[in-house]
């Protein structure tokens, strides 16, 4: 990606034939930077759970969803925020830029069971892929955990907020139908992924714990013609032998709590 990457940019990087919206950015970082980012990523902080390992940046969320403000660290700031702003895939969220990272790693053979990230963020995640290349797998919620969140939505908010919530719903469901789901996102290493609007809350995603993904061609991966160098999975006859992946991943989390009113007695979140 050129550092004068800018949003009216961002259509092209469009997932076409999935719902609105995934974008694939290859190359966003460069080979020195992906080297740098790796090396300063704390070996103290990894939580390890089952078939993946995490770090939360700055800090993990409360009980109740809520961040404790405080600066991301600058080897997670720079130069990836940056671009993002250049891009503006923060610039309609609550704080207008991400104020949480999640660091995952997956050892080869490792991966995520297929999950939705939920409502304690704003409805976009941006995904760099460092270290090695892994499919991510898309795919529509079962109906059952639809009704759910709808349950959910109307204890929380009141029954003319789960009416327009199914307004909304039925909407982006016919919207949905449309398009390629199941799919397959291939993530190179240094690219770019983000996920926003009906994408972000009515799919799920995960990553199969396999040690090879295998049949990878221009029909079973979604973002094949946005890939940086398709030549090399072809070349490999399809299969992508997988390495030790690292995905950061940059949210804005709603409920923020300043060190101030903790101080204070923890006297209201915002
Ligand atoms: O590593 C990835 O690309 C996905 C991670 C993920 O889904 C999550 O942290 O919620
Ligand atoms: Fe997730």
């Amino acid at each position: 990606m050129t550092p004068a990457c800018e949003l009216s940019d961002l259509q092209q990087f469009r997932i076409s034939s999935l719902p609105p919206d995934f974008y694939y950015i290859p190359n966003f970082l460069s080979v020195e930077e992906e080297a740098s980012i790796l090396q300063k990523i704390p070996a103290q902080r990894w939580v390890t759970l089952f078939r993946r390992r995490l770090q939360a940046h700055p800090s993990t969320l409360t009980k109740n969803n809520t961040l404790l403000g405080s600066p991301l660290p600058s080897y997670l700031v720079k130069p990836v925020v940056d671009r993002f702003e250049a891009l503006q895939i923060f610039s309609h969220t609550p704080h207008k830029q991400p104020n949480h990272v999640l660091i995952n790693e997956y050892k080869e053979g490792e991966g995520i069971m297929s999950h939705e990230d939920g409502n304690a963020y704003a409805s976009v995640v941006a995904t760099v892929s460092l270290g090695a290349s892994i499919c991510l797998e898309v795919a529509h919620k079962p109906a059952a955990m639809d009704r759910e969140v709808s349950q959910q939505n109307a204890q929380t908010a009141g029954d003319s907020k789960l009416a327009r919530d199914e307004v909304d719903r039925a909407g982006s469901e016919s919207t949905i139908s449309q398009y390629a789901v199941p799919a397959r996102i291939l993530q190179e290493p240094r690219s770019l992924l983000i996920t926003t609007g009906p994408a972000y809350r009515d799919l799920l995603h995960g990553i199969d714990s396999v040690k090879v993904d295998e049949d990878l061609n221009p029909s079973t991966v979604a973002n094949w013609d946005l890939l940086g160098d398709s030549t090399a999975f072809e070349k490999a006859g399809g299969r992508n032998e997988r390495g030790t992946r690292i995905s950061l991943t940059y949210r804005d989390v709603l409920k923020v709590s300043s060190a101030a009113s903790k101080v204070l007695g923890g006297l209201g979140t915002r």
